[in-house]
């Protein structure tokens, strides 16, 4: 299956007709701001005259790292594990936000150092965790393939129960030290203004987390042109997998919430795959991390909100889904200057 073959370039009229549309409700021109440039974003993905967003699919890729024996994070491997549990007993974040917005949630092991033996994961796991990138390959060329496929079809299910928008995220301790690893290669900027806190090391664990970094580049060599070997040499499978995902959800013109650092990560790559699927995103919130930065300007986007989050799980784009709501709502539901009588010009 080629991932990115059936992805066509946003319906351009039809956004023009949103906006012209958009012009004829009962409020000044302009007057809704970014609610505004959102709907008639969410025309173009959709095709519809009135786009909806509801219900929202949330799905959450779970995947190990074998660079946290470098000691790059402020927690042990064994959180990941343990947070998918959490996940499945409805305590994290993202558990809450999704209940707030009635979205279906879906947790997807897609790599977790660990077998998990519960309930309500879907188990497509492609190893245990991957490879410490300072020394050897994060995974084969087959296995991003297979973690992206993985991701395309979890999308794919998710639409297909009935989800009008995706929420992609992701829990895997290590994770931030991937995402800058790999946007240091695709952005070609100084490690120093890409690798940030994480889940909160000192300033000392920073400077080596970057050397960490830096010589992880230097050894593996990526292919600046090529996604996929990105993806192999420095990658997260749960990377790949919400790459994956962005695919399908462009694919089958669903729009796309991207959460902070390690998605809009993932979001890049799926560009790189496909210029056209970058008009399906809109950036939910602006993250803390200070690599996200670079990643959105290389997307050529501005995030929904800026309330400092520093989480991942898909936390920042659950709560900006209110407002991609409200977008759709007011294309739908506000009446026009002709219908409600209300005087258009002086
Ligand atoms: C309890 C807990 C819950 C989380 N939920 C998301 N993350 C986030 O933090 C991790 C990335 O940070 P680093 O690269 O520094 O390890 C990822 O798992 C990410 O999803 C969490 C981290 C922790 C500790
Ligand atoms: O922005 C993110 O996605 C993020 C930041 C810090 C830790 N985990 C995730």
């Amino acid at each position: 299956m080629n991932v990115t073959a059936h992805i066509q370039p946003v319906d351009k009229e039809k956004g023009r007709r949103a906006r012209a549309y958009i012009d004829t409700l009962t409020k000044p021109q302009g007057s809704l701001g970014r609610l505004e440039e959102l709907a008639v974003q969410l025309a173009e993905i959709t095709g519809e005259d009135f786009p909806l967003v509801t219900p929202p699919g949330v799905i959450i890729f779970a995947a190990d790292h074998g660079v946290v024996k470098e000691g790059v994070s402020a927690f042990p491997q064994e959180v990941t594990a343990q947070m998918v549990m959490n996940f499945v007993n409805g305590g994290a974040a993202i558990n809450v936000f999704s209940r707030q917005i009635g979205a279906m949630l879906e947790v997807v092991d897609v790599g977790v150092a660990a077998d998990i033996a519960a309930d309500g994961i879907v188990h497509k796991k492609v190893r245990y965790g991957t490879g410490n990138f300072c020394e050897i390959d994060a995974m084969a060329r087959e296995e991003a393939k297979q973690a992206l496929h993985i991701g395309y079809e979890r999308g794919e299910a998710m639409i297909h129960r009935g989800a009008k928008c995706l929420i992609l995220g992701e829990m895997g301790i290590g994770n931030t030290t991937a995402s800058s690893a790999i946007v240091a290669v695709l952005s070609g900027k100084d490690v120093a203004d890409l690798v940030g806190r994480g889940t909160g090391i000192g300033q000392e664990t920073i400077v080596h987390k970057q050397k960490v970094i830096q010589r992880a580049i230097e050894a593996r060599k990526p292919d600046k042109n090529d996604p996929i070997d990105i993806l192999a040499k420095l990658g997260g499978l749960e990377i790949a997998a919400i790459t994956g995902a962005i695919l399908a959800a462009a694919t089958h013109r669903v729009p796309i919430l991207i959460d902070g650092f390690i998605c809009t990560t993932a979001a890049l790559l799926a560009k790189e795959m496909c210029p056209d699927a970058v008009d399906y995103m809109v950036i939910g919130h602006r993250s803390a991390e200070i690599g996200h930065e670079a990643a959105v300007h290389l997307l050529g986007k501005k995030p929904i909100l800026d309330l400092g989050f520093r989480l991942g799980e898909a936390s920042g784009a659950a709560v900006a889904f209110p407002i991609l709501q409200s977008a759709a709502l007011m294309l739908k539901e506000m009446a026009t200057f002709d219908s409600a009588g209300v005087s258009n010009r002086k």
